[in-house]
């Protein structure tokens, strides 16, 4: 299927670190170069406040009254449904409440990638430098925690509120993030000013030069800090690969087997080349389960792979590969 995807990009951090403030710049970016934006807004309370800080003819789909990730699962796939459906933007962004994991919202949003047109590009994750110092300082507990996996999940980190920091706390800012995420993009922002072709650039699945940003400057002159690993293999979180020809149902079994550690889940809905039905699989915690399904309407030969620092390319390949077989033994 040739669909065009709905590009999605999951926008995480933690309460009033700056994510309102990178959601509007961000609109009027895509906006002002012709392309739809639209935003799912989550908020604990009965009241958006943040949306009003949206320009009115942003297609707006508003989640409220609880967490994304606590809230009965498939509200945030209604949502999605909805915007994609009804208002065909090009990129939607989801704002999620400060306290949602954002793994949880990674799973409902690759869910509903088997089955609408969307793809979700990237986690964009806004850090209060100030909060993240003060907490490792002073506490272990689970708001500590919250933090640290919505900085290991992110593809892009803005260290933000840098104003409110001096040389010193921005090297231990900067210290934490890196060990916990070497991978993603960082940048150093207040009110959360950053060039805006790194979105874009999370876009294209690039890589985004590290050549002349904060990031390298900064990390000059302290020892251990340089070696940040911009290979190939940058931070990955999710691939979807679109099946162009049915695979054989083995080979693929045996393909999910040998996934890299770093690969903790997959989901997909597959046409096999050796049996009859269409298959959902699932994998997690390195267990696989194949369930025969019958989709409504059109659905397209999809995979998601979610994880850390593995290679794209080579999930890619290894699934070019196994159709390329398929396809050799129909002839
Ligand atoms: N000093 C300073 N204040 C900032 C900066 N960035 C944002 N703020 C302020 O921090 C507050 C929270 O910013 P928001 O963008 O609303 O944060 P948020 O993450 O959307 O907040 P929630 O919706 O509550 O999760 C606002 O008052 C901003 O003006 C910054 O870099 N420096």
């Amino acid at each position: 299927m040739t669909t065009k995807r709905i590009t999605v990009f999951i926008l995480s951090g933690f309460l009033g670190s700056g994510k309102t403030t990178l959601l509007t710049r961000a609109i009027d970016y895509f906006t002002e170069s012709g392309r739809k934006p639209a935003v799912i807004m989550n908020e604990i309370g009965e009241v958006n406040l943040d949306g009003q800080m949206i320009a009115s003819e942003v297609p707006m789909s508003e989640l409220l009254g609880g967490c994304i990730c606590c809230s009965s699962r498939g509200d945030l796939g209604s949502a999605l449904h909805e915007l994609a459906m009804n208002e065909q933007p090009d990129v939607i962004f989801i704002e999620s409440t400060g306290i949602a994991n954002p793994l949880e919202i990674i799973d409902e949003v690759t869910d509903a990638s088997l089955i609408l047109p969307i793809e979700l590009k990237a986690v964009i994750t806004v850090v209060d430098a100030m909060h993240l110092l003060d907490l490792s300082r002073t506490s272990r507990g689970k708001t500590f925690r919250l933090m640290q996996e919505q900085i290991r999940c992110a593809n892009l980190l803005l260290l933000n509120k840098t104003d409110l920091l001096d040389p010193m706390g921005r090297q231990e800012a900067e210290a934490l993030v890196r060990d916990w995420n070497p991978y993603a993009h960082l940048q150093f922002t207040v009110f959360s000013v950053i060039d805006m072709q790194l979105i874009a650039a999370l876009e294209d699945g690039e890589r985004v030069s590290p050549a002349g940003t904060e990031t390298e400057r900064h990390e000059h002159g302290h020892a251990g800090q340089g070696h940040h690993h911009h290979h190939t293999h940058s931070h990955v979180m999710a691939y979807t690969h679109y099946f162009e020809h049915a695979v054989d149902s083995n080979a693929f079994e045996e393909f999910v087997s040998k996934l890299p550690q770093e690969v903790y889940r997959a989901k997909g809905i597959l046409t096999f080349s050796d049996t009859a039905s269409r298959y959902m699989f699932q994998f997690a915690y390195r267990e696989m389960d194949f369930v025969k399904i019958t989709p409504q309407g059109n659905v397209p030969d999809v995979a998601v792979f979610i994880g850390e620092n593995f290679s794209k390319d080579d999930v890619r390949s290894g699934l070019l590969a196994l159709e390329a077989a398929a396809a050799a033994e129909a002839e």
